[in-house]
């Protein structure tokens, strides 16, 4: 029988259709028309850019490996793309050929492009019933590599129940939010990570609201909206990154809207970041956020001191590296702004050792932290931050040196105390002393109890929060 562009791809298909689930099947592999066969090349025509793309990215594999048992090992894949006249002037379609198609005809490249798949060969697998997708993950974002802080201590904990039982425990959806490069991009990825870990059938996807808002306009241009929101309702954690992009998309949270309760009622679990709280999200309709307060949000602070140092530590270790603890401290010290702009400063400082040929000391760090960031003028002091927590709870100052055991008196001295330690170098018996004469060990037991209350009161974090970063401005 002579083989035609049709009858090729229709034997496709059939595996194809062996292989997929009937869902993505349906949405990625029904809407192909076989154009043309010109000796062992195949033209199909796919709707959108968008759709050349994602088989592209998620299904290259499948599509090289049918092909080439039609067509043999040369054989070779062309697409014909949709395109929308109206915005760039082409005539309706564009050919492009399938860009990856060459390496297959090296058999040790076989699954060069489905990242993080834990299927190596879906021919293998007896009827596969998982959609494979590519999660999006960065392998790096890691629970153990985001350090633990009073920072970022609930959103961490949070972040490890729901890796462990995703869309089975009460923060569904978790909304974590924080200000610029404080870690949001990381922990949720880090669930995600987790996620493939301990579930490595669970479908994962990791996507900005950007793309997902462009992904959107897309499928919107050729009439498939219930294509795109069918296919995130397949997934099983969908994580979507800066949520507050969404205001300016009214049609897209619309899409989102449907997605996420048909996500929510079937079990499965929706992660969010954003860079303010929920409430502060202007533009973002009232159902979406309603629907938000459903699960728990969970801010990322501005790490303290101690935090600081701990990750810049542990970054060094990861990479290898090492520098004299003093100028770790004075690194940590400095730079209080956000974790991004601490690992720059790290980063600076290792390139500027690196070209000027030079060991990394305090001088080398002072010079480079001039031109990075304005550094601390002002060394805090102890009786700088006991000023400043006296105001804020309005407790006369001399109550806080005396014995006084009333609750809120108690509670600002530990606070004040914790505050102390972890932005003054003065010694725990230092800070002793500067409350009547206490002890170091009182002054250990206050910090550890600040640290448990803000595990269990969040009017009690919110007020040590707020004090923080009262304390990191004035040593500005
Ligand atoms: N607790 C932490 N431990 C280790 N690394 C951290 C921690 N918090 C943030 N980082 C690192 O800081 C950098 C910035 O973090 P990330 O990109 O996740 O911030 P973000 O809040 O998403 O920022 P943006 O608002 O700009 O999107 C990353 O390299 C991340 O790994």
């Amino acid at each position: 029988m002579t083989k035609t562009a049709e009858s090729i791809w229709s034997n496709c298909l059939k595996i194809i259709k062996d292989i997929v689930d009937w869902q993505p099947y349906k949405t990625w592999f029904e809407p192909i028309k076989a154009v043309e066969l010109k000796g062992n090349v195949l033209l199909i025509q796919v709707p959108s850019q968008f759709f050349f793309e994602y088989l592209e990215e998620h299904y290259v594999t499948l599509l090289a490996k049918t092909l080439k048992r039609e067509l043999g090992k040369e054989a070779r894949l062309e697409y014909r793309i949709m395109v929308d006249s109206g915005s760039n002037g082409h005539n309706g379609t564009m050919d492009v050929p399938a860009g990856n198609m060459k390496m297959y005809n090296n058999n040790e490249m076989d699954f060069p492009l489905i990242i993080n798949s834990p299927v190596k060969n879906p021919f293998v697998i007896p009827g596969l019933k998982k959609m494979q997708i590519d999660p999006q993950l960065n392998a790096t974002y890691t629970f153990d590599s985001f350090i633990e802080g009073d920072c970022n201590r609930v959103a961490r904990r949070a972040g490890k129940t729901v890796a462990e039982k995703p869309g089975a425990n009460s923060f569904n959806p978790l909304v974590i939010y924080g200000g610029v490069g404080l870690g949001k991009t990381h922990l949720a990825q880090a669930i995600g990570n987790e996620v493939k870990r301990l579930h490595p059938n669970k479908v994962v996807l990791y996507v900005s609201s950007e793309k997902f808002i462009n992904q959107f306009q897309d499928h919107s241009r050729n009439n498939a909206i219930n294509d795109f929101i069918h296919f995130y309702q397949l997934i099983d954690v969908l994580i979507i990154d800066d949520v507050q992009f969404f205001s300016r998309a009214e049609r897209s949270q619309d899409a989102f809207f449907a997605i996420f309760n048909h996500l929510h009622q079937s079990g499965k679990q929706l992660v969010l970041t954003s860079d303010k709280p929920p409430k502060d999200l202007d533009g973002m309709q009232e159902r979406l956020l309603s629907r938000f307060r459903w699960g728990l949000s969970a801010d990322l602070q501005i790490p303290d001191y101690e935090t600081r140092i701990e990750i810049l530590e542990r970054k060094m270790k990861n990479d290898g590296l090492d520098m004299p603890k003093e100028v770790v401290k004075y690194v940590a010290y400095n730079i209080s702004t956000n974790v991004r702009e601490l690992e720059g400063a790290l980063i600076s400082l290792l390139a500027q050792s690196s070209l000027n040929k030079r060991e990394i000391d305090l001088e080398l760090a002072k010079k480079v932290l001039r031109n990075f960031v304005k550094t601390s003028s002002k060394e805090i002091t102890i009786d700088a931050i006991q000023k400043m927590v006296c105001e804020y709870f309005d407790v006369p100052y001399d109550k806080l040196l005396q014995k006084t055991r009333k609750r809120e008196i108690v509670q600002a001295r530990q606070i004040t105390m914790y505050l102390a330690k972890a932005f003054t170098k003065n010694s725990l018996k230092t800070i002793g002393e500067h409350f009547g004469g206490r002890d170091h060990t009182t002054v250990i037991h206050s910090c550890q109890t600040v640290k448990d209350l803000m595990d269990t009161d969040s009017l009690f974090r919110e007020n040590v929060m707020e004090l923080t970063q009262k304390v990191q401005l004035a040593a500005m």
